[in-house]
């Protein structure tokens, strides 16, 4: 049995969290931690675990967790993770850390980006970026994984294979995308009040989101050169789903089919990356309350360019799931155990 405990449960990664958790016979949740719900069930909040969960919330006293839990989530806002760990907690249990405070490699980037300062960057090297269609063999060796964003997830997802082997001038990639308003967290902010996203869109953190950084950092991997991309996330009025489209100037004369080719080369045994018909645009409701991230392209011969596509549902993929997936990989368990849910539609 792996005795998992969440930090910043009653947020909605946690609290989806400890719904996929909840869900297997070999997990028990040892901890609901929570700043503001201290001593109240965690049922009386996410009244959907009633009768599977009978807990009262805990704190979030990370050095206390590790004592009884074999892996320990940080699903808590950025800053908090990096505060609480030491090599104590890393010898006694693992973290995977939603948040962004052990995802980029350069600690100045980090503070530049996030305008907080790094309270332990000697772990940052340790760290291992947790996208395990990336990084498996590393992640299974690891005591810290930094669990990527949901933007990043996606956005890295359906252009890596473009990127990887040369397609594209990868300077020239522009990504447009697109959240659900849970992406924004449970927290209270004018921004996420019914009036403020209902029935309107909107960009923001245009030329300066926090993501942008981390999904440069990946690409600049895959390329083995230093990227610099555009990046335009928008909030959009449903509940879940992140959608990507990403324009980049090809560098050599291809074909669909070897455009199909090289997406099939990198994901076709990967359970949750599902490449779609090319032109076949990825949609948000197929993926949502999965693990799966739908990815797709279109040559555009005109202008000489590729359009990228991808779709995730940013509270699993993007988040919770993902992180699940990286725990089953700690373990040596088949990646995709508790993963097998086939999306929810309508
Ligand atoms: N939502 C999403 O789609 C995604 C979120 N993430 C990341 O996951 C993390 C959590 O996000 P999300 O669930 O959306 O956020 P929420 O605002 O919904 O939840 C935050 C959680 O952290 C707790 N918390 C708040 N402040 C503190 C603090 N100072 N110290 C300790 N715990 C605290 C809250 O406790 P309480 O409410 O009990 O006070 C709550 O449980 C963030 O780092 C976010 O960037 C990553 C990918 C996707
Ligand atoms: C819609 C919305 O507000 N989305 C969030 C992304 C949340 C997330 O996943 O980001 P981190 O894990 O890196 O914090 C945002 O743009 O800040």
């Amino acid at each position: 049995m792996i005795k998992a405990g969440i930090i910043g449960a009653t947020g909605y990664a946690g609290a989806e969290l400890a719904r996929l958790l909840l869900q297997r016979e070999d997990v028990e949740i040892v901890w609901y931690g929570s700043r503001s719900y201290v001593g109240e069930d965690f049922a009386s909040i996410y009244r959907n675990t009633s009768h599977a969960v009978n807990e009262p919330c805990k704190d979030d006293d990370m050095a206390k967790l590790a004592e009884i839990a074999d892996v320990i989530f940080t699903a808590t806002p950025q800053g908090f993770c990096a505060s609480q760990v030491t090599e104590d907690i890393l010898s006694k249990t693992k973290i995977i850390d939603l948040s962004a405070d052990f995802r980029i490699k350069d600690v100045d980037i980090y503070e530049k980006w996030y305008k907080i300062k790094h309270a332990t960057p000697q772990f940052i090297g340790e760290a291992v970026y947790g996208l395990p269609e990336i990084n498996r063999e590393k992640i299974k060796g690891a005591r810290l994984i930094a669990n990527p964003g949901c933007y990043p997830t996606c956005s890295f997802l359906s252009t890596y294979p473009l990127v990887k082997e040369g397609i594209i001038d990868p300077n020239t990639i522009i990504i447009d995308a697109k959240s659900g308003t849970s992406g924004a967290g449970r927290s209270a902010k004018v921004s996420s009040l019914f009036c403020e996203v209902n029935e309107s869109m909107k960009a923001y953190g245009v030329a300066g989101h926090r993501h942008t950084p981390e999904i440069e950092e990946q690409l600049s991997y895959a390329a083995g050169k230093p990227v610099t991309i555009s990046f335009t996330p928008h909030l959009v009025p449903m509940n879940r789903g992140i959608l990507v489209t990403a324009y980049a100037s090809l560098v050599k004369d291809v074909t669909t089919e070897e455009v199909k080719a090289i997406y099939d080369k990198y994901y076709q045994n990967e359970y949750f990356v599902r490449v779609l018909e090319p032109g076949l645009p990825p949609e948000t409701r197929w993926v949502e309350g999965s693990n799966f991230a739908d990815v797709s392209f279109k040559l555009d011969p005109r202008t000489k360019r590729v359009v990228m596509m991808g779709a995730i549902d940013n509270m699993v993929k993007g988040a919770a799931g993902q992180a699940m997936q990286n725990m089953n990989l700690l373990f040596g368990l088949p990646e995709n155990t508790g993963l097998k849910q086939v999306p929810v539609f309508p």
